[in-house]
């Protein structure tokens, strides 16, 4: 009983099982299964098609709910997989007469296949284009039916569906929304199996953008491809009953308005909670009911809970329902993040290769602007090699090129001896090479633990089927994810600040953030674009303590910085570039000394003890 339990109950959203919140995960099932089953009870048949309707809808629904909501993504033709899943059922059952269950198995294979294939674009454009290729799909599966009737029963429709059997008998109408109400319940359950996995981390990455997730070292085809095949296979077992219910289906059984349909009731629902879209279904499945003339205005209708849904509701409905629910209630006790060791995060950073990092004759140039040329370093283990120079003179270019983010026209980057010029983002964070960018690349509406948990993605791959199941793999992963970053926090001064979400943080402490979350692929070497850019007083101060600590665990630190005290007080070697060129190489020392230098960039001011305004 307890290892169910530990199954089914929930955590926090983001943090460890607390009994309040388990507590209220298991009232919550218990709502929605006496909903459900209350028209079995009351031997209502009416109910029991409607709720039927709407727990298949629900499913498609929350499949989408996993691309658009958790994962960003515009993969919006679900509807059409969902036919596909339908139909290939349906012909396999009605005109060549297979069992029915093995029927659905193809359905459900066929509706992955299609989800994959309707997901090709959206491996290489993004947003609205994507938005619009993939709702194509939605359109073409009936259109193709209607055009090519073969098989399908075309126009008319396709009838004689036979329902599935058990020992001979054909599932009743009960029995088959039974069916359906537990592919429902799995379905949630190995959804929040997922978004509490690591891949959570991973689908949050990707909401943020490509270059978040590359940098966190995973591929983003790997994961769009993971979860538009989840929502895939979920569309099609919504597909593969939904024939069953009257033993009948044609096109129009799969209008465009059930796109809209389903769009909106996962943008009412909202993504705070993976069964957020069955609200959604359930609201605009019941809204019809207060009408006979409905379906004359149902896109109309659709379209304006849509409108008005993202409008008042940017998170959807379900979040200010928990949020009244937690403020009329007890708020739902969550585990507090582990306490962290700064001596374990040392430990592990030391434990590195040791690699070297080295850039030979890196070449760039866009259009007619030669960005970058023949810039050449070495970077090594336990020393800080700053990369200065005018605004515009090449620093990140350089470090774009050595991580993978631009392709080099020219040049050699390795690792340690090892080529990685030419490889991809995430492999070279794999081969040990981490950055920051100018601008933090941080999960704003994750905990500070968490933004630090997903820079360890690359180095413990969880299967997706082991998260959806909630192996404990997948747990102890997680768990080791959280102790690890625990301690990473705590070297880098912010372990009290551990669960606090990261746009709550001062721009200072979300600096300490980001170098914090780039050390935890324990990296050999570790670019930073520069990390004191916007901070204050003591902040910059706190960033050198952080920087000395990093070099004395053994990374080679690559600085790119423009706050002169600073890369003088660090730096153990100094690159000066000028207009895309290597200037003058060497020590702090040797660099302010050299009066080309003076001259190009560092003036005045660096042949004079550094005043405040220095510290920008
Ligand atoms: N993707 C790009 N497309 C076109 N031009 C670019 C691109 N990236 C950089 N550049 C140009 O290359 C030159 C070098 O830019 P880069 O950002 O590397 O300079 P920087 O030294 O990092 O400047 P800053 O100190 O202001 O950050 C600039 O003239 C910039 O406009």
């Amino acid at each position: 009983m307890a290892a169910l339990t530990r199954t089914l109950l929930p955590r926090a959203r983001r943090a460890g099982p607390g009994p309040s919140a388990g507590v209220r995960e298991v009232a919550l099932v218990a709502v929605f299964a006496v909903v459900a089953l209350l028209p079995l009870i009351a031997g209502d048949r009416f109910w029991t098609r409607k709720l039927f309707v709407i727990a298949v809808m629900s499913i498609v629904a929350v499949g989408l709910n996993l691309v658009l909501g958790y994962a960003g993504e515009y993969a919006l033709g679900q509807v059409g997989i969902f036919a596909a899943g339908a139909y290939v059922t349906g012909v396999l059952t009605a005109t060549y007469h297979w069992n029915a269950w093995l029927a659905m198995l193809a359905g459900v294979a066929a509706a992955a296949l299609t989800g994959l294939v309707a997901s090709v674009p959206g491996l290489r454009v993004g947003g609205w284009y994507f938005a619009l290729t993939s709702l194509f799909i939605a359109t073409v599966i009936p259109q193709t039916v209607r055009l090519a009737p073969g098989p399908t029963g075309g126009e008319l429709g396709l009838a004689g569906i036979d329902r599935p059997q058990i020992a001979g008998h054909p599932l009743s109408t009960p029995a088959l929304y039974i069916l359906v109400l537990a592919v429902l319940g799995l379905a949630l359950l190995g959804l929040r199996n997922l978004t509490r996995s690591t891949w959570g981390l991973a689908f949050a990455c990707l909401r943020r953008g490509d270059v978040c997730l590359r940098s966190a070292g995973m591929s983003p085809v790997r994961v769009r491809l993971t979860i538009y095949l989840f929502a895939a296979v979920l569309a099609g077992a919504g597909g593969v009953v939904y024939p069953f219910l009257d033993g009948f289906i044609s096109p129009d059984a799969f209008p465009l308005s059930l796109s809209i349909l389903i769009i909106g009731a996962t943008i009412i629902g909202g993504s705070d909670a993976v069964w957020a879209p069955v609200v959604g279904v359930a609201i605009l499945q019941l809204v019809p009911e207060l009408s006979d003339r409905f379906d004359k205005y149902a896109l109309l209708i659709y379209g304006l809970a849509l409108v008005a849904g993202s409008l008042l509701l940017p998170r959807g409905l379900v979040a200010p329902l928990r949020r009244a629910a937690s403020a009329v209630l007890r708020p739902a006790r969550s585990a507090e993040p582990p306490a962290g060791s700064a001596d374990a995060a040392v430990a592990r950073l030391a434990r590195g290769d040791g690699a070297i990092l080295e850039v030979r004759g890196l070449n760039k140039a866009f259009g007619g602007l030669r960005a970058v040329s023949d810039v050449s370093f070495t970077a090594r283990p336990g020393q800080i090699t700053a990369v200065i120079g005018a605004n515009g003179c090449g620093k990140t270019t350089t470090l774009n090129l050595v991580s993978g983010f631009y392709r080099a026209d020219a040049g050699h980057v390795s690792l340690g001896g090892t080529a990685v010029e030419g490889r991809a983002p995430h492999r070279i964070v794999r081969d040990r090479l981490a950055r920051t960018f100018q601008t933090p690349m941080l999960l704003t509406d994750r905990t500070a633990l968490e933004n630090v948990m997903a820079g360890m993605l690359a180095h413990a791959p969880v299967p997706a089927a082991a998260a959806v199941l909630g192996l404990p793999s997948a747990r102890r992963t997680r768990e080791r994810f959280r102790r690890d970053a625990a301690d990473l926090l705590a070297f880098a001064g912010l372990g009290p600040l551990a669960g606090q979400d990261a746009d709550t943080l001062s721009p200072g402490r979300q600096r300490l953030l980001e170098v914090a979350r780039a050390l935890a692929g324990s990296p050999s070497v570790l670019l930073l674009d520069e990390p004191a850019a916007g901070l204050v007083g003591a902040e910059v101060g706190e960033l050198a303590g952080l920087l000395r600590a990093v070099r004395a665990a053994g990374v080679a630190v690559v600085l790119v910085e423009h706050n002169m005290r600073l890369v003088m007080d660090l730096a153990d070697h100094v690159v000066v570039l000028d207009t895309g060129t290597v200037l003058a190489t060497g020590t702090p020392g040797e660099v302010r000394a050299d009066p080309a230098v003076a001259r190009s960039y560092l003036g005045a001011a660096a042949t004079r003890p550094a005043t405040r305004k220095e510290d920008r």
